[in-house]
């Protein structure tokens, strides 16, 4: 018997991110490629002639797992219904703005929605915030919708974790597949910590930890950290946009892992409400290594933690309290 359709919401569809991300999910990447779905598509008036256009682009793509799209500037009916919802609308930085300004403007984007989420969207809605500051806006979103369970809501921090693989993946020239189990701990911000003490790699002779294979702990600690933490800004620079099509992808890996599980030994990188695991601040989100079945989460516990690990989680944590407080005035 055919699946009912799970109802996606993407926020933000008539963006960049949002154009990479919605046939990819109308062509199951996301949810699986027996899963139907109906997009929920949502933008601000003044893009509500291009997120038209984005809606006569997926009508034409005649995709089959495609049972119907609704795209609309109203919240209440964006999010009507929606089973999982994908929060990449947000206000960009633009040139003169502090970051304070940025924060303003998103946290009281992220609390509107929370409200609306809420009340309208179906129980059990799982939630991923895309758009930045990603943890912070996520974590407001929590706070603004209490009766939403903590653990329905996550930032996304799967493009980070997908950066580190393929960095690996290109120093040690195996396949990106065949590596695992990196951890991006914190802030998806240039303070993250992407951490390999815990990753692998698959060789003809079994599986063997990436320090081992790479042999050159400088690279490891110094460039291979830095470059993962600087990528969104060096794809910013490359494209004079901020990263789409990756994100998009990562969008759907976070989502799909969440939903359907984690493949056996294996971990992800979410943000997720902090429970003070690892020492992490509680009360905020941070990314930890999660591993997923029947829709739910759960921090892999038991990791041992290196002192240059520890000063590492300690100050992307200092951050994510920092911005938390700033979130809050921006609000008061
Ligand atoms: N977490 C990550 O890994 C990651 C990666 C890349 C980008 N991002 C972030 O994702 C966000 C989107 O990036 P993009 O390149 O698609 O940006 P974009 O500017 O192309 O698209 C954003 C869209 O959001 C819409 N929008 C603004 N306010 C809205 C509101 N209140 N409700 C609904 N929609 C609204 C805009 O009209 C626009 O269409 C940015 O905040 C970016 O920094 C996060
Ligand atoms: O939009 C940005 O500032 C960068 C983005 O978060 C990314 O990691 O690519």
């Amino acid at each position: 018997m055919a699946k009912e359709p799970v109802r996606v919401l993407v926020t933000g569809a008539a963006g960049q991110i949002g154009y990479a991300l919605v046939p990819m999910i109308a062509r199951g990447v996301m949810l699986g490629a027996d899963q139907p779905v109906i997009l929920h598509m949502l933008d601000i008036p003044p893009a509500a002639e291009t997120l038209n256009g984005v809606k006569m682009e997926l009508v034409d793509a005649a995709f089959p797992l495609l049972k119907g799209v609704v795209a609309t500037t109203d919240v209440v009916e964006a999010c009507t219904g929606v089973n999982v919802a994908v929060m990449v609308g947000g206000f960009p930085r633009k040139e003169g703005m502090e970051r304070k300004d940025v924060m303003s403007k998103n946290v009281s984007i992220y609390k509107s929605q929370a409200s609306a989420l809420e009340q309208h969207a179906a129980p059990n809605c799982k939630v991923l915030v895309v758009a930045n500051p990603a943890n912070t806006n996520a974590l407001i979103l929590k706070e603004f919708a209490p009766s939403i369970p903590a653990k329905n809501i996550t930032c996304l921090t799967r493009l980070d974790h997908n950066r580190a693989l393929g960095q690996i993946s290109e120093k040690l020239n195996v396949q990106v597949s065949d590596v695992k189990n990196v951890i991006i701990w914190g802030n998806h911000s240039s303070s993250q910590y992407p951490d390999v003490n815990h990753a692998t790699v698959m060789t003809p002779s079994g599986e063997k930890p990436v320090r081992e294979l790479v042999k050159d702990d400088a690279w490891l600690n110094g460039e291979f950290i830095t470059t993962v933490q600087q990528r969104g800004a060096a794809i910013i620079k490359a494209r004079k946009l901020s990263s789409a099509l990756s994100a998009a992808s990562a969008a759907c890996d976070h989502i799909r892992d969440w939903v359907l599980g984690t493949p056996e030994g294996t971990w992800v990188s979410m943000g997720v409400y902090s429970d003070g695991s690892y020492n992490a601040p509680a009360g905020v989100i941070y990314s930890f290594p999660v591993t997923c079945k029947n829709g739910e989460w759960t921090i892999v516990q038991g990791l041992a933690i290196d002192e240059f690990s520890r000063k590492k989680l300690d100050l992307t944590g200092q951050e994510l309290t920092e911005e938390k407080e700033l979130a809050y005035s921006c609000l008061s």
